[in-house]
């Protein structure tokens, strides 16, 4: 039997049969290359839309993240609108790494590092976080890596994430409230097309002590 495919695979075993895709990023249209065994090959996916289209402007400087980069659409949209920002693309997929590496090179957007998990310096910390997080990979493994990266926002910085209704994104929002502790409020910002767009605020001042 063979087994599916999924878009978190590694090292996908599918062919890979680059192609080119032109798709409107940051307002205009820019011509990307992908690959099946990536998340969403032939377009722009419609909850990363929703999410692109609700995110208020990332900060100008600092260190922006993109939690789950497949080919690049939500990287690239943060290093045009900030191109003197350091912006990581973290994926577990080394085709979707090698994918945003070629798009941001094709397209001279020079802050853009894609790596994997285990590549970015445990002394970065982020600005504001974008991502259309891999629901499919299960709630433990969900959650783990949303508790890896979260708590690495600055304080006074969002995580905004798009999650799809049917795909418990309000369980989501409620696991986040009840984990996150005091230091970290969690709001529904929008809700469109199915999808609803999480923000995770970090206050800027710590919790008082017993608050
Ligand atoms: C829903 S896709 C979004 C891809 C891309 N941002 C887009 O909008 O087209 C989620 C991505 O998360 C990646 N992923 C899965 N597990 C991960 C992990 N532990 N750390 C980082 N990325 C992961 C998947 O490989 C996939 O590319």
């Amino acid at each position: 039997m063979i087994e599916q495919e999924h878009y978190f695979t590694a090292d996908p075993a599918s062919a890979d049969q680059r192609r080119e895709l032109t798709v409107p990023i940051a307002g205009r249209p820019l011509t990307v290359e992908t690959a099946p065994g990536v998340f969403c090959p032939d377009r722009i996916d419609l909850g990363t839309s929703v999410l692109l289209r609700t995110v208020p402007d990332p900060p100008e400087h600092g260190d922006l993240l993109d939690l789950g980069c497949g080919w690049g659409p939500v990287t690239l949209t943060l290093a045009s609108l900030s191109p003197e920002a350091r912006v990581w693309g973290v994926d577990v997929n080394h085709r979707a790494l090698d994918l945003l590496r070629r798009n941001a090179a094709r397209h001279d957007l020079t802050g853009i590092h894609a790596v994997g998990p285990d590549d970015v310096p445990d002394d970065v910390t982020f600005a504001t976080i974008w991502s259309n997080p891999p629901i499919r990979v299960g709630k433990a493994a969900l959650h783990e890596m949303l508790l890896r990266w979260i708590p690495r926002l600055e304080r006074g910085g969002t995580a905004y994430l798009v999650v799809q209704k049917n795909l418990g994104a309000d369980s989501l929002h409620a696991w986040l409230g009840g984990t996150l502790g005091p230091e970290f409020a969690t709001a529904r910002i929008a809700s469109a097309k199915g999808f609803r767009v999480l923000a995770v605020h970090r206050h800027l001042t710590p919790p008082t002590e017993g608050a």
